[in-house]
């Protein structure tokens, strides 16, 4: 449904010139969410920009329903928008108009009919649950009602495609739920694409499907959000990750890993494992097969669309033979194993 290839953005020129987005390729599947995550600085407002050609790339190509839109002319891409709805982080309402006045303006701005206009915004009130709010103006609005205003209008003319920049960092945790939740309701009841941006991985693990991290403007990891959360493909997408469960290693821990155990010093491993392995019985397993002593010193468990995640940090101490059987079996395993650095041994 939305497809880019090779798209690079170039800010400015010679010595200034800032390399926004390097040759981005992707690709988002019809009635899919796909959720672009990266650091503050990364090129995602770039990327998103890119898709309607409010940016429009230095080179490469943007497709959206099989239709070339770095080829269109000016009036074939003012025909082609309608087809892509946009919603943003601060709603960019019109303070002016009522709720039912900020729905139908897209509608009126194309010449739709009186009697259309207000058929389509009372079928939008609904869906959006702005009903009773229907001829409020903005400024009378919370947060999350004025980002269901702006969802409603951005649904206005029918789009096959949404693309959301930020719409729920300006929001509370409760009402990013909401406003998640209707996000994923509208995908599924209308087949909407929704490709959204976001800094927040908690919005990416709730309701996307596909995931694509993107740092320094290149795109350095796209796939299934459950495969990302459960196994990143590259460094980038497990500091990411680690960031976000955060299992990072504790202030405690790092002093002793800095004071290091060199020599005589035990691994500190940190393991990644999915299914139903849970973190006990993967102990048990490793202390009696092969006689390793473990010292578990940060866990959790967590759930990621229905597949579980286990996280651990733990001191593997044993003989160095014993322990290169236990991480061999480990991996046999499937489990992910990383040494973090050693510390001083337990007498
Ligand atoms: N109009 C512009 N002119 C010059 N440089 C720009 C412009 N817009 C963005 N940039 C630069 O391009 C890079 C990518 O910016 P972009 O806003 O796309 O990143 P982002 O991931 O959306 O960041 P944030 O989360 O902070 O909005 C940054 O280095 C930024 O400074």
């Amino acid at each position: 449904m939305i497809r880019l290839e090779n798209v690079t953005r170039v800010y400015g020129q010679g010595a200034g010139a800032v390399t926004a987005l390097k040759d981005v390729n992707l690709e988002v599947a019809p009635g899919s969410i796909t959720g672009v995550i990266g650091v503050s600085g990364a090129g995602k407002s770039t990327l998103i920009r890119c898709v309607n050609l409010l940016e429009r790339p230095t080179r490469g190509r943007v497709f959206v329903a099989d239709q070339e839109l770095t080829a269109l002319n000016k009036e074939a891409l003012r025909k082609a928008r309608h087809g892509i709805g946009m919603i943003f982080q601060h709603f960019n309402l019109l303070e002016s108009r009522t709720v039912r006045g900020n729905i139908g303006l897209p509608l009126e701005l194309i010449g739709t009919p009186r009697r259309d206009i207000d058929q389509r915004i009372d079928e939008l009130l609904e869906l959006t649950g702005l009903a009773e709010r229907a001829n409020a103006y903005p400024a009378a609005l919370s947060g999350g009602q004025k980002q269901r205003v702006a969802i409603a209008r951005a649904l206005a003319s029918n789009p096959k495609a949404l693309l959301c920049d930020e719409a729920t960092s300006a929001l509370d945790p409760q009402t990013t739920s909401a406003i998640l939740t209707l996000l994923r309701d509208i995908n599924q009841r209308l087949g909407l694409t929704i490709l959204l941006i976001t800094h927040e991985m908690e919005v990416v693990r709730t309701i996307c499907d596909q995931v694509a991290l993107i740092s320094g403007g290149a795109l350095v990891e796209t796939a299934p959000v459950g495969d990302f959360f459960t196994r990143p493909a590259t460094e980038e997408g497990r500091l990411f990750l680690n960031d976000f469960l955060q299992l990072a290693p504790s202030n405690a821990l790092l002093q002793r890993l800095s004071d290091g155990g060199a020599g005589n010093g035990v691994p500190v491993v940190r393991l990644t494992f999915r299914g139903q392995s849970l973190s006990s019985e993967l102990m048990t397993h490793l202390e009696q097969r092969f006689g390793l002593r473990l010292h578990i010193l940060q866990a959790r468990v967590e759930n990621i669309q229905g597949r579980t995640l286990g996280l651990m940090i733990a001191e593997f101490d044993g003989d160095r033979d014993i322990i290169d059987d236990a991480m061999a079996h480990l991996h046999t395993l499937d489990v992910q194993t990383e040494v973090l650095g050693h510390v001083q041994r337990h007498d």
